[in-house]
This record gives structure tokens, C-alpha cells and sequence, in this order.
């Protein structure tokens, strides 16, 4: 038998769809590292993680059904548990049903290794990264959120069929909150070194239209089948990755902005510590507003959940 990896990851809600894609795309990425799949259905844990294993026998990593307790002893503990939208349901809407589940989970954990990082990806994410800090006891640079950056990964496609330029090669973010109050950074955005709205091909280009795209994929695809996970499983397995192998990758995703006073979709650079740095956007006059107006919703909900 292969030996097992030194680091491990493990996925609180792996039986579900985000948690099964989050477990896969590790496996799938070569993250050389041991994946535990953790539910509170346990025979949705096991099938996932038996189905998994099957993806595992050329590549690095490994995967197994794993415990909460050894879940809380992870070098990286993915929160994926709760329940989902329903079509047309704002991820707002789930903070009801999540945020008790969440509590309960950060105490299944305990004791936390202290050098642990923990993802949030369970909706609505930038308030549950917010519970989750608090209630895991861990520092804020070491509880983070997926947030926006799945919403930028969605920018940056469109763009690039806009643009013929490789989406890795735009840098563009959707800032604030993974939720109906997103905005795009229009203003930061650039491509080749120049700002992205003076390319040719963005002139006539009506950038409403595209931001109501990128704010309404996920209606569209819950709405077709259900829920959406793909895009979400390798997004989440890419951060863990930079968590792991300390790259410095700077990130659309949630974390603590000291001056904001709250957690919030925003670029950070993620390494072995967490969040290492976080930067300062430009923005215009109504970028600075729609900014406000996420952070306002964003404390709003904390205030009433803490
Ligand atoms: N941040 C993002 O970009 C995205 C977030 N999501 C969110 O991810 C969450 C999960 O979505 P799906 O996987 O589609 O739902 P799902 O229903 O397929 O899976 C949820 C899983 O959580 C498990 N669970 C519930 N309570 C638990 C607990 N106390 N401990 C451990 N496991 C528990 C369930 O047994 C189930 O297996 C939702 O909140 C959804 O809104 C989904 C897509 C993207
Ligand atoms: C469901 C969700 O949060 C998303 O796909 O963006």
C-alpha cells in the first residue's frame, strides 16, 4: 500500500454535491494529500468517498471517509455541510438553516489543530466565515471564505469570449459579497498591462448586461438542475491547494478587512498562514457605493447572528 500523505484535507459535508466535487477536484488537481470525506450522514460519506478512491489510483493523493475529530487535527478543514437554494432563492435566505448547523460543526471539531486553516463555501458565505471564526476560536487570517472568486472565474470566462484572451490572462474581480450584492471592479480591471475597458472589443459592450449574467449564473444553473458544483469544487480545491503549498496566490475570497471592520469578498494573497496580505482596490465613486452597500448587508446579518 502507497504511504499516506503528510498533509491532510478534510470535507465537512463531502456526502453532498459541493463537498463530493470539493473531495474530487483535490484528488483530480494531483494535491498530494489525504482527503477525508466527513457528513453527518455517514453512508453519504462512505459512497462518496469509496467512489472517489476509485479516481485516486494514479494520482497523489488519497481519499477516505474520515471523523469529525479527525477532521478537526486537518491542515485544511473545508466547510461545504447545509442546506442549498431552492430556484430563486437568494443564498441570503439560507442563513436560517446554516448558521445552527455551522455552530454545531466548529463544536464537533474541537479541539482544533492550531495551525489549521478553514475554508467556508456553505452559503451564505461571507456571514458564515464570520460565524465560523468566532466560533472556532481560531485567529481571522486563519478562517476564510470562498466567496467571490467563482463569480470572478464566471467574469473572466465572459470576458474572454468577449475578448479572445485567455481568462487567466484578465485580471478582473467581482468584489463585496458572493450574494445579490456582488459588483464588478470594472475600474481595476486590466488585461495586457492596460485598463480591460479600453480594449477594442469591451467598447461596445453593455456592462450592466454582463454583470446581471455573472450575478444570475447560479439561478440559472439551480434552476436547471438543482444546484451547481463543478465550479465551486475546483475553485474551492484551488485555494486549499495554496493554503497547502504556500503560494501567495492572491484570491477573490472572504476575509477579515481590518478597515471595512468585517469579513467581505475581497482580493487576498493565501498562503501557508491563511490570508498573508490583503490589498486596496481602486475604485470609482460608484464602485464605492455598491462596496458600501455589501458591507452594510454583510453586518447587518452578523449583527443579528452573534
Ligand atoms: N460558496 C459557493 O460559491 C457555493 C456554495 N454552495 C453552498 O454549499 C452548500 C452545500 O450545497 P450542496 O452540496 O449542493 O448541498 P447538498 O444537499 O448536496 O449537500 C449538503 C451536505 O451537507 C451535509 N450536512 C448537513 N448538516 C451537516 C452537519 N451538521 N455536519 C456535516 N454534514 C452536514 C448533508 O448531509 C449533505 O450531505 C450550500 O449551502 C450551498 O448554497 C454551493 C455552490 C457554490
Ligand atoms: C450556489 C452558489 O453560491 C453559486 O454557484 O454561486
Amino acid at each position: 500500500m502507497a504511504s499516506v500523505p503528510k498533509q491532510r484535507v478534510s470535507v465537512i459535508g463531502g456526502g453532498g454535491n459541493v463537498g463530493a466535487a470539493t473531495a474530487f477536484s483535490l484528488i483530480a488537481k494531483g494535491v498530494p494529500a489525504e482527503v477525508l470525506v466527513v457528513d453527518v450522514v455517514d453512508k453519504a460519506a462512505e459512497g462518496q468517498a469509496l467512489d472517489i478512491s476509485d479516481a485516486a489510483f494514479m494520482m497523489p493523493g488519497i481519499c477516505r471517509k474520515g471523523t469529525f475529530k479527525e477532521a478537526g487535527q486537518s491542515d485544511v478543514i473545508i466547510v461545504t455541510a447545509g442546506a442549498r437554494q431552492q430556484p430563486n432563492e437568494p443564498r441570503s435566505a439560507l442563513i436560517d438553516r446554516n448558521y445552527k448547523i455551522i455552530k454545531s460543526i466548529m463544536d464537533s471539531l474541537q479541539p482544533i489543530k492550531q495551525t489549521a486553516k478553514i475554508l467556508m463555501v456553505s452559503n451564505p458565505v461571507d456571514v458564515l466565515t464570520d460565524i465560523a471564526q468566532k466560533t472556532s476560536g481560531l485567529p481571522r487570517n486563519q478562517v476564510i471564505g470562498s466567496g467571490t472568486y467563482l463569480d470572478s472565474g464566471r467574469l473572466r470566462n465572459a470576458l474572454s469570449e468577449i475578448t479572445g484572451v485567455s481568462p487567466t490572462s484578465i485580471h478582473a474581480y467581482m468584489l463585496g459579497e458572493h450574494g445579490d450584492n456582488q459588483f464588478t471592479g470594472w475600474s481595476s480591471a486590466r488585461i495586457g498591462g492596460r485598463p480591460l475597458l479600453e480594449h477594442p472589443k469591451m467598447k461596445e459592450i453593455d456592462l450592466d448586461k454582463i454583470y446581471e449574467q455573472i450575478q444570475r449564473k447560479a439561478y440559472v444553473i439551480i434552476e436547471a438542475k438543482g444546484s451547481t458544483y463543478y465550479g465551486i469544487g475546483i475553485c474551492a480545491a484551488t485555494i486549499a491547494e495554496a493554503l497547502l503549498n504556500n503560494t501567495n496566490q492572491v484570491f477573490p475570497i472572504v476575509n477579515y478587512v481590518e478597515k471595512f471592520g468585517c469579513y467581505l469578498s475581497w482580493p487576498a494573497a493565501i498562503g501557508c498562514d491563511g490570508v498573508e496580505q490583503s490589498f486596496d482596490v481602486k475604485l470609482d465613486s460608484e464602485e464605492c457605493k455598491k462596496l458600501d452597500s455589501a458591507i452594510n448587508a454583510i453586518k447587518e446579518v452578523c449583527s443579528k447572528y452573534n
